[in-house]
């Protein structure tokens, strides 16, 4: 398994929302699509998986098989999460946030940078693949906001991670540039890698191919679990 969550919880910091995650797994080859209502929890999820929010003291999450689970309490522990999430992460944020001081380009290669990867031919292709290509050596500012999307999709996936998330990647796209973008995102990887996007477009994420997960929401939070796509363990 690329990623076992289980009986993870996270409570807002004025206790006025729980997400409750019973379990939730990701295998090499997965491609899951949430779904659910605005403020049900479909970020909050990603953050948890991602490693970039602490979640609940009980519950365990287990990446490639490793229990991450510890580092969140251990002074080692940011490092350890932070070389987990470089090497084998790549996420598109709901707004793009590519850095400002960047040209696209750079910004693009930036995992590559981090991991001492020096083949650009993937930015190249990417960009080519997102039609972003003469937007490289523009600085982000310049950029309109489904440009800068599509370049945070090519960001999140150019180091070839085997875990990619994304938050509403298409969210700014026209439909025809959304079609692409999201085959992209499928296509990313192949049997080796999972992916898991969040999206408010459900029916061509199915269309792509995506498995639909639905968060289902109650008083006070909600409940996002993989086990009705038939991934109980
Ligand atoms: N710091 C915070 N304090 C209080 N509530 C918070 C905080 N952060 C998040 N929440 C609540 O957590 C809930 C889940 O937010 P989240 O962004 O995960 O929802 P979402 O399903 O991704 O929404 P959307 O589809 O609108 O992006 C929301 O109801 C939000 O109000």
């Amino acid at each position: 398994m690329l990623l076992h969550a289980q009986a993870l919880q996270w409570q807002s910091p004025d206790r006025s929302f729980t997400l409750s995650v019973p379990e939730f797994i990701l295998r090499a080859g997965d491609r899951v699509a949430i779904v659910g209502p605005s403020g049900c929890g479909k970020s909050t999820l990603l953050g948890l998986l991602s490693l970039a929010l602490r979640p609940g003291t009980a519950g365990k999450l287990e990446i490639d098989g490793e229990d991450v689970s510890p580092c969140w309490n251990r002074r080692w522990g940011a490092a350890v999460l932070g070389r987990i999430r470089a090497a084998g992460m790549g996420f598109v944020p709901q707004m793009s946030a590519l850095l400002p001081f960047l040209s696209v380009r750079a910004n693009i290669a930036l995992p590559l940078d981090v991991l001492g990867q020096t083949d650009r031919t993937r930015v190249q292709d990417l960009a080519a693949q997102l039609d972003i290509l003469g937007q490289l050596d523009r600085m982000p500012a310049t950029l309109s906001v489904g440009q800068r999307q599509r370049a945070a999709i090519a960001r999140a996936v150019v180091h070839r991670p085997r875990l990619v998330f994304a938050d509403e990647p298409t969210a700014a796209l026209h439909p025809d540039q959304a079609a692409g973008a999201m085959r992209l995102l499928f296509d990313q990887g192949g049997a080796v890698s999972a992916v898991l996007m969040v999206t408010h477009d459900g029916l061509r994420a199915a269309e792509t191919g995506f498995s639909i997960v639905n968060a289902v929401p109650h008083a006070g939070g909600a409940c996002i679990t993989t086990a009705r796509i038939g991934h109980a363990a």
